[in-house]
């Protein structure tokens, strides 16, 4: 009865794109990363095209594709629990609060958003500061010697600054080659988005038979046994009274993560060491590759655009001059273009170009139909934010003056931190972290672009980006750019 009320709702959406019996659209998602991401875009494209919404089926798993905000805020207000897609997002996060059912959620986020308060994000701008005073120093070494993948430096500069906000250690993935604890990292996010669009992967009997299942297993160990060590470290030192377990290594007064979490779960009798090992996990998740993939987008734009690359620099030597101090957070509200240009890269390269929702009781939606019980949806980020009808007929464009310009046409219209109660905790600290960053790079350094998008006679910034799926969304060619000292 279920199915029959699910395939009326997906006789009233348009799709334009085949489907086969069976399978259903299960076979767009074969082939690697950049094939899964095409075919994201693909369906994306179909519902502007449609007016707002599309659909697929993977296997009999059936969704519903979304890019119209008006639509998207009433889905993501009423209905609040993940698809169970993200069930193999849990075998490493466990019931953390990113992709935990809504009853083990709800209690975890009232604990968690606290610790997202202005005066705590303030003090961690001065580790964001520091360990981006050191990725400039790392990119030396590429200066002036053509093109170089930026991610390795990005990625580590943004694992090293939220291990050292969440945890208290300095991890330093930035001077170590091949940090085992961020390569882990990269290649359980591999093996998740494969498993997750694969239904011939879903089942755990058939899984564990095979390799991906090993080293998925051995890079979790190495995660959580980390993790685990730093909490047993921090519980030891709350004990004999210290405030802070690595002192050498923070030189600032301030609590991590895992000591507001402590305390805001009751102390001693609050989260138990799991629980603590599942949130602080959350934290490193949530905010390494997000964040990192931001900012490698922003350095891509700012390569391919030097007109805007020239302004962020104008706008930089109003604040600080030719002094090299390094920022603090009372700068930061002053760097508005900078802004700007960080939330037009996040609205054309959404870090997380898509989430997912689970219909668990009907929902009628402003644009007149009615989605069931049972329905899967995908919030379409990446859609939405280059729907023409709220971004305008230069939709496509990168031009950071329109977060300038006007205000947004409806709330939802730039939702790359997703929207409604369930939205990213973490939005203020990763523009703060992404902007120290790219604040840092771009005092030192103009960036431009590398000798591939200069090829084939068109200009670069027309030069479209081969973007990839896995789990996050990253250019296929590993943000290649090219690097020249300012001095
Ligand atoms: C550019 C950087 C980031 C982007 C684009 C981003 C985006 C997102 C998105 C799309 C979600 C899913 C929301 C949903 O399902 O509706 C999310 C959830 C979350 N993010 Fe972020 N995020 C970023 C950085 C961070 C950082 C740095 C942190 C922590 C320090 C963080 C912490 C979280 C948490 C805790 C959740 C789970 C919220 C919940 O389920 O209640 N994020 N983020």
């Amino acid at each position: 009865f279920q199915n029959r009320r699910i395939i009326e709702v997906a006789s009233k959406i348009k799709c334009g794109v085949k489907t086969y019996p069976l399978v259903g659209h299960a076979y767009l998602f074969m082939g690697g990363g950049v094939n899964r991401m095409e075919s994201f875009q693909r369906l994306g494209r179909d519902a502007i095209k449609n007016g707002g919404l599309s659909n697929f089926w993977l296997g009999g798993h059936y969704y519903t594709v979304v890019v119209d905000p008006v639509d998207l805020e009433v889905i993501l207000k009423t209905s609040l629990e993940k698809d169970d897609i993200m069930r193999f997002a849990r075998n490493l996060i466990g019931n953390g609060t990113i992709f935990a059912p809504v009853n083990i959620w709800r209690p975890r986020r009232k604990v968690l958003a606290p610790t997202f308060t202005p005066k705590n994000l303030n003090n961690f701008v001065n580790i964001f500061a520091r360990q981006s005073q050191v990725m400039v120093e790392q990119l030396q070494s590429v200066e002036g010697k053509g093109n170089f993948s930026v991610w390795k430096y990005i990625t580590s500069y943004t694992m090293d600054s939220v291990c050292e906000t969440a945890l208290g250690v300095n991890v330093n993935a930035q001077k170590t080659t091949d940090e085992p604890f961020l390569m882990a990292f990269e290649e359980c996010c591999k093996l998740m988005a494969a498993r997750m669009l694969a239904p011939w992967l879903h089942a755990d009997a058939v899984y564990k038979l095979l390799p991906q299942h090993t080293g998925f297993e051995a890079c979790k160990k190495l995660i959580c046994n980390f993790i685990d060590q730093v909490i047993k470290a921090k519980r030891k030192s709350i004990k004999i009274g210290e405030t802070n377990i690595t002192k050498k290594d923070t030189t600032h007064d301030m609590k991590t993560f895992l000591e507001l979490l402590i305390e805001a779960s009751g102390g001693d009798r609050g989260y138990s060491d799991l629980e603590l090992q599942e949130e602080t996990l959350v934290i490193v998740v949530a905010g390494t590759d997000t964040s990192a993939v931001g900012v490698s987008f922003a350095v891509m734009m700012l390569a391919r655009h030097p007109d805007v690359q020239e302004m962020v620099y104008r706008e930089l030597y109003e604040v600080f001059g030719d002094s090299d101090r390094l920022i603090t957070p009372e700068d930061l509200p002053r760097l508005k273009y900078l802004d700007a240009v960080v939330r037009e890269t996040l609205r054309l390269y959404p870090p997380v170009p898509v989430v997912v929702r689970k219909i668990e009781k009907d929902v009628q939606l402003p644009s007149g139909v009615t989605l069931v019980e049972g329905c899967g949806v995908l919030a379409h980020i990446w859609g939405t934010q280059r729907n023409p009808r709220y971004w305008g007929d230069d939709a496509e464009q990168f031009r950071p003056e329109r977060f300038l310009e006007t205000t947004l046409k409806h709330p939802a219209a730039f939702m790359a931190f997703s929207h409604g109660p369930r939205n990213c905790l973490g939005y203020q600290y990763a523009m703060m972290s992404m902007k120290t960053a790219l604040a840092t790079l771009v005092r030192r350094y103009r960036v431009s672009t590398s000798d591939m998008a200069r090829s084939n006679g068109c200009k670069p910034e027309d030069k479209p980006i081969t973007v990839t799926f896995d789990i996050m969304m990253k250019d296929a060619d590993r943000f290649t750019v090219q690097l020249n000292s300012r001095k």
